[in-house]
C-alpha cells in the first residue's frame, strides 16, 4: 500500500520560474526512501511542493495509510521564543487532537529517549542547535503519523542522537510509516534507505535501489553512493 504517491509536472517560487520537472514517486508502507542531490538540486522545494508550502506547483500528491497523516521535520527549527519545549509539545498534541493520556506516555518515553527530559520547561531560544532540532523530532514522533517527511536531519546531531532518531524510525517503519528523508550524508543513506531518487538541475536523474542507481550510473556493482553521486551530477 502506497502512504505517498507524488507525482510533479513542475513547481518553483514564481510563476513562469520552475524550478523543478517531472518529479515522479511512491513510498509503500515502512519504505524509507532518500532524496539525495546537490546543493541547490531542488530537494527541499520538492517537499515543499509535495507539502502545500509552494504557490506554484503543477501536479498531484496522494497521502494515503490509514489517515493520511503527515509530520514533516524541517532542516530549520521553527520554534516559538515564547513558549517552553514542554508548551511546544503541548501545543502540536493539541494541534494532533491526542488525548492526554497518549500525549503524556509519548512526550514522556521522547524526551527521554532524546535526554530532554530536564530541559522541558525551559525556553528553546537557548538551547544548542541539536537540541532544537531534536525538539522538532521529538513533535514529529508525537503524532506517529502514516508518513515522515525529514529534510537532512543529521546535521547538528550528536552520534547518539543520530542512533536514537534510527531506531526510532526503525520502529515507525515497522509499523508501518513511510519515510521520505532528504540528505547529504550519503553514507549512512546508503545503509538505511529501501531506494533512492537522485535529482540534479531540478529533474530525477537516477531512482531505485543503492543497485539500481549504480547501474544507471555506470558504477560498480560494490560502488559506495558517493560515487554514482559524482557520475550522475
Ligand atoms: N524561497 C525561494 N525563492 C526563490 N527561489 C528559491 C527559494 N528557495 C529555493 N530557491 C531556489 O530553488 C533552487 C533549488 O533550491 P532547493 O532549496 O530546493 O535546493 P536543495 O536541493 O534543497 O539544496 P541544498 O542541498 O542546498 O539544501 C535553487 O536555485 C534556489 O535558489
Amino acid at each position: 500500500m502506497a502512504v505517498l504517491e507524488v507525482d510533479i509536472r513542475k513547481a518553483g517560487y514564481a510563476a513562469d520560474a520552475e524550478i523543478i520537472r517531472n518529479i515522479a514517486f511512491s513510498i509503500e508502507a515502512g519504505e524509507l526512501v532518500g532524496l539525495i542531490g546537490p546543493n541547490g538540486a531542488g530537494k527541499s522545494t520538492t517537499i515543499k511542493s509535495l507539502l502545500g508550502l509552494i504557490r506554484y506547483v503543477d501536479g498531484s500528491v496522494n497521502f494515503g495509510g490509514e489517515e493520511g497523516r503527515y509530520a514533516y521535520v524541517p532542516e530549520q527549527p521553527v520554534l516559538y521564543e515564547y513558549m517552553t519545549l514542554w508548551e511546544h509539545l503541548q501545543l502540536a498534541a493539541s494541534a494532533y487532537e491526542l488525548d492526554e493520556a497518549t500525549f503524556l506516555q509519548r512526550a514522556e518515553t521522547m524526551l527521554e529517549r532524546f535526554r530532554l527530559t530536564g530541559e522541558r520547561h525551559k525556553l528553546p531560544t537557548g538551547f544548542s542547535k541539536g537540541m532544537q532540532q531534536k525538539m522538532m523530532l521529538i513533535i514529529g514522533f508525537l503524532l506517529k503519523p502514516d508518513v515522515y517527511v525529514v529534510d537532512e536531519p543529521f546535521v547538528g546531531l550528536d552520534p547518539r542522537a543520530t542512533r536514537d532518531f534510527l531506531e526510532l524510525l526503525e520502529d515507525e517503519r515497522r509499523r508501518g510509516a513511510g519515510v521520505l528523508m532528504c540528505t547529504h550524508v550519503l553514507d549512512t543513506a546508503e545503509r538505511i534507505c529501501n531506494r533512492i531518487i537522485l535529482i540534479n538541475d531540478g529533474s530525477v536523474v537516477a531512482k531505485g535501489t543503492l543497485g539500481e542507481i549504480r547501474e544507471q550510473a555506470g558504477c560498480a556493482e560494490d560502488a559506495p553512493l558517493t560515487d554514482c553521486f559524482y557520475a550522475l551530477t
